[in-house]
């Protein structure tokens, strides 16, 4: 493992794919992209832009990038997985043969895989052969558009493994863009899955018409929630009062910018699941199937997450929105910290 790491990979072309190499560039890396398609790679490469992911930014010159995952990782001293959290194991399956030896992997999804109810650098571990503890998980608010504008954002960089996630901060650390380390992995990963969810429900609460109250209440029992079941799991409880807890849960959960807040304004207004689909143009909203993986791993465990759980009623049981609400405030009447 180098210290000192100049050449980096990003797998995969999307928005956060795209401004986190941009971070990268704007850090001094040399940064070779991979894209699923060729059209999206000859943008990047040539009219150094993403029209189709974050039209009107301008990346730097040195981001290069290819739609061959041999080309894109020969060399790369670290490793950027940016594909969805739902395919994640299929792409790294396909990769694993092509990663350089002691290259740094780093994970930007914020997901918990359907079926094996596992975190994304539980699963990269697992397809990559390494352990757990040397994966370096990206987390914490960071709207891709924002810090694509060069707006000023502190991000969390989660790994048991200090001298890993020192070394993607040196990395990535620049102008606008503030990354801490944290060696609390399943608190940070946590917050980063869980919070989609949240703002799937806050999204849902503007879409039926309601207002800050009704969204500061969803935000914070939906701290509760996935702190309960940090808890369980053995996270480090002040996680969740940090960048990759209450950060993260206020920018997704209030900003327009949140495709899982959108899609839940979409439900709230009264879209179908596939209507709310369409209309976010084929960009993931992770908590879609989250808040499924998150409420089995919760029921496993024995840990009560109503917010996740009526969520997960809604998308995928055809639950009306408002019934879901009615049912949250029928629940029985407990100590705020039972
Ligand atoms: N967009 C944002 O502001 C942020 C996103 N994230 C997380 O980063 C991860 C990636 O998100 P985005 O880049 O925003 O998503 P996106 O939907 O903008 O892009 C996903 C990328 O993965 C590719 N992809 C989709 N399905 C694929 C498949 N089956 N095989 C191979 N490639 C596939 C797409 O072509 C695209 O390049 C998600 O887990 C998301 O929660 C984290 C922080 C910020
Ligand atoms: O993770 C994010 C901000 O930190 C992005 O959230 P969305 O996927 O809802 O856009």
């Amino acid at each position: 493992m180098r210290a000192d790491v100049q050449r980096v990979t990003v797998l995969g072309a999307g928005s956060w794919g795209t401004a986190f190499a941009k971070v990268l560039g704007d850090a001094g890396r040399d940064v070779t992209m991979w894209a699923r398609r060729e059209q999206v790679a000859a943008d990047i490469r040539e009219r150094h832009a993403n029209s189709a992911y974050l039209p009107g930014v301008g990346l730097p010159e040195r981001i290069t990038a290819t739609a061959d995952p041999a080309e894109a990782l020969d060399g790369a001293e670290a490793v950027v997985l940016a594909v969805p959290s739902q395919s994640l194991r299929a792409n790294l399956s396909e990769w694993r043969p092509l990663l350089p030896a002691d290259t740094i992997l780093v994970s930007l999804a914020k997901g918990v895989e359907l079926g094996t109810l596992k975190r994304m650098s539980e699963v990269i571990a697992e397809i990559a052969g390494i352990p757990a503890g040397e994966v370096v998980v990206v987390t914490g608010p960071n709207l891709a558009k924002e810090i694509a504008a060069g707006q000023p954002s502190a991000s969390v960089l989660a790994c048991a493994d200090h001298e890993r996630a020192v070394a993607i901060q040196r990395a990535s650390a620049n102008s606008y863009f503030r990354p801490y380390t944290n060696t609390d992995v399943v608190g940070c990963e946590l917050g980063g899955a869980c919070k989609n969810v949240i703002a799937l429900s806050t999204g849902m609460a503007a879409g039926l018409g309601l207002g800050t109250n009704t969204m500061a209440t969803l935000i914070t029992r939906g701290l509760a929630e996935m702190a309960r079941l940090g808890a369980k799991l053995g996270a480090d409880p002040l996680t969740f009062a940090g960048l990759a807890g209450v950060g993260d849960l206020v920018a997704t959960c209030s900003s327009p910018l949140s495709r899982n807040r959108t899609f839940g304004e979409h439900l709230g207004r009264g879209d179908t699941l596939e209507q709310a689909q369409a209309a976010a143009g084929g960009q993931v909203a992770e908590g879609v199937m989250s808040c499924s993986s998150i409420r089995a791993l919760a029921q496993s465990l024995g840990v009560d997450m109503p917010i996740t759980d009526a969520m997960h009623r809604v998308c995928h049981e055809g639950v009306d929105p408002r019934q879901a609400g009615a049912e949250l405030l029928g629940r029985s009447q407990k100590h705020e910290w039972s």
